[in-house]
């Protein structure tokens, strides 16, 4: 094998360019160019040819700094090769839209912004329970994507967001839950066409240089949570090069000359990523048909995927993006139907900083407001995304995945010349429609707040300056709102649950309802949840109730402490009668208290547990729990 040095002659001679005249304006360049390789001469005069010699001005002659000069081109290499079209078309989509930036051009010039209509269901009524039988069904021919690169740097928690606890009654984090909901829709899904449990469901996770290392830890050193490792892929977003000035010229690290400063581009990625990975070629192969998007911590996600997956099933949808009901300001953005004076259409996420100054733009002087029902006319879009395989596939090959960027440089001063730090572009993954042809059957489902979104994003001191009646979206209103819809579900199904109280934790009041907790496996459906409580069963206020098992029922419980029940999905129990105890208590904690855990802490609240029943079912067979 060739020596790199030896490659590099040969490169450079290849090239006809071992003068480097190419290079003449760029001295220090020109004079290191026998140390590099030839597709590393390449990236140079690449560099060169797009107003990018700041990069080598300060390089000292050969002999100084050689193997900090090709870690250079080994991370230009990167760059190069992670983005669709490499860095030339990075820097000229760069040029572009900092131009527009600079101009003050509205990326929605032309567009009318109207509420555009969607399917809108109601938890537990029939057309919902037909549907969640539908995605059910569907959910074998499924792929999941859950984007896990962001750092959260609103929720300042030094951890990955998905090992946080969903709620820590029985402390399972996102994670777990995500995969036992995949791997309970999978089972259902088979049985339900009698496939034997053959169909596995593929289960992607997109994860960034800050969540990769601790994402594949929090697996391995669970076993995957049961799924089996093969399921599971990972694929890893690259950043992207940081920019210095309006003409897109590349930030050096201010800590190393050799680096180029990166900085994440946005969830977006996820469709270049998927599209380069060759997964959809399988999955296409594998006669999939739907891939299902989603975000770090909603812990009550999954409570809509069956549903939303019928939706798309039965309408046909190519796009169908989740929405719930939106507060005006709320950090979500807007499904907002575009008309252009042109008379184009497009149904479309408009992002939260964006859609204030569109409404204003457009003759609504009040802006981003709520209407008389107390929330904006425009549903919030929670970015759960689900994409029909065939028609994206057609698309990606199209665009290899690139979608649309925007670019947000804080400017030192009007006159926009300068930077106040370095910019980069950055994608959304619901951009994904922008470029689909007006054919494309792009629709979205409106579903309840308590059922389907509880996000775990802003830190307490952020989310106590939350204005009233705003979701928190925080680590204590993601818990809470997880106990409040199992409550409410148990109620819609027949139980008496009572009502909540309401309480304060760092500073945001809550409302506080029965823990009610269950494994994925025992309700992943309005049906089976139904089906599992009969007779008269009631939950006082202060109680936490966890089930964990397939075929547990509430027959007449009457439950006033702490019950936690476990069995093998062999055995059949039923639970009735009063079980009374003193239960856990609630114990408020400060955030700033810094003797309590982090995870704690950001919750504002812990359980003291005084006294509990936990039952546990090994055997098969029939049981009964009554006191
Ligand atoms: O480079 C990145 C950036 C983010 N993410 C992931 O993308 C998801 C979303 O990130 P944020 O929570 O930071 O997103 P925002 O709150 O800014 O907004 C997004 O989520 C909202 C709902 O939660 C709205 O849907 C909004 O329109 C949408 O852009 C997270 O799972 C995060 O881990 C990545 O994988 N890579």
């Amino acid at each position: 094998m060739a020596s790199g040095t030896d490659a590099a002659a040969a490169g450079v001679a290849a090239l006809g360019i071992s003068g480097g005249e190419w290079a003449e304006a760029c001295p220090p360049l020109r004079r290191n160019l026998h140390l590099l390789a030839s597709d590393e001469v390449e990236l140079a005069k690449m560099l060169l040819n797009e107003g990018q010699m700041h990069l080598f001005e300060h390089w000292p002659e050969p002999g100084v700094d050689d193997d900090k000069k090709k870690g250079f081109f080994d991370q230009v290499r990167r760059l190069n090769s992670s983005y669709p079209g490499g860095l030339v078309s990075y820097i000229q989509n760069a040029k572009k839209l900092l131009a527009d930036s600079k101009a003050g051009k509205n990326p929605y010039d032309g567009f009318t912004p109207s509420v555009p209509s969607g399917e809108a269901l109601t938890f537990g009524n029939d057309n919902f329970v037909s549907l969640e039988a539908a995605g059910v069904k569907e959910a074998r021919n499924a792929a999941f994507v859950l984007v896990a690169g962001g750092l959260g740097e609103r929720l300042g928690y030094k951890g990955i967001k998905v090992a946080l606890s969903r709620e820590t009654t029985t402390g399972k984090c996102f994670l777990q839950h995500y995969i036992e909901s995949i791997l309970s829709l999978q089972e259902a899904s088979c049985k339900m066409v009698g496939d034997g449990y053959h169909t596995k469901i593929p289960f992607v996770i997109m994860t960034s240089d800050d969540t990769n290392a601790l994402t594949i830890k929090l697996l391995e050193s669970n076993s995957y949570f049961g799924m089996e490792p093969s399921q599971v892929k990972i694929q890893k977003q690259e950043k992207v090069a940081c920019l210095a000035d309006n003409d897109a010229r590349l930030a050096l690290d201010p800590n190393d000359k050799y680096k180029i400063q990166t900085k994440p581009h946005g969830h977006g990625d996820v469709h270049s990523l998927l599209y380069s990975s060759g997964l959809l070629e399988q999955w296409k192969n594998e006669e999939r048909k739907w891939v299902l998007f989603f975000q770090d911590t909603n812990g009550l996600l999954f409570n809509a995927i069956p549903s939303a997956l019928g939706v798309s099933a039965t309408k046909g949808y190519n796009v169908n993006s989740l929405a719930v009901s939106r507060k005006a300001k709320e950090a979500i953005g807007g499904i907002t139907k575009l008309t252009h004076v042109d008379g184009r259409t497009m149904v479309i996420n408009v992002e939260y900083n964006q859609l204030d100054p569109l409404l204003r733009a457009t003759g609504h002087p009040d802006g981003d407001a709520n209407c008389e029902t107390g929330y904006s006319p425009y549903p919030g879009n929670i970015n759960q995304l689900i994409l029909e395989l065939g028609p994206y596939i057609e698309e990606l090959k199209k665009t290899h995945g690139a979608i649309s960027e925007f670019v947000n440089p804080k400017y030192t001063d009007s006159t926009k010349t300068a930077f106040k730090s370095s910019t980069r572009l950055e994608c959304m993954m619901q951009d994904y429609p922008k470029t689909l042809p007006p054919s494309a059957k792009v629709g979205f489902t409106v579903m309840d707040t308590w059922l389907a979104y509880a996000p775990v994003k802003n830190n307490p001191e952020d989310a106590a300056k939350v204005p009233k009646g705003n979701p928190y979206h925080s680590a204590t209103s993601g818990e809470t709102a997880i106990y409040r819809a199992n409550s409410l579900i148990l109620r819609k199904a027949g139980a008496q649950i009572a009502d909540p109280v309401v309480d304060t934790f760092n500073g945001q009041e809550v409302e506080v309802w029965p823990r009610i907790t269950w494994s994925p496996r025992w309700g992943l459906t309005f049906k089976d949840i139904k089906e599992k409580v009969r007779g008269n069963s009631s939950i006082s206020q202060r109680s936490a109730l966890v089930i964990n098992g397939r075929n547990i029922s509430l027959e007449g419980l009457l439950l006033d402490g702490t019950l936690i029940v476990n069995a093998v999905d062999e055995a059949e129990v039923k639970l009735t009668g009063p079980v009374q105890n003193k239960g856990w208590t609630i114990q408020h904690v400060d955030y700033k208290d810094t003797s309590e855990k982090e995870e704690i802490r950001i919750r504002g609240f812990k359980f003291e547990k005084v006294e509990q029943l936990e039952v546990n079912y090994t055997e098969p067979g029939k049981h009964s729990l009554s006191a």
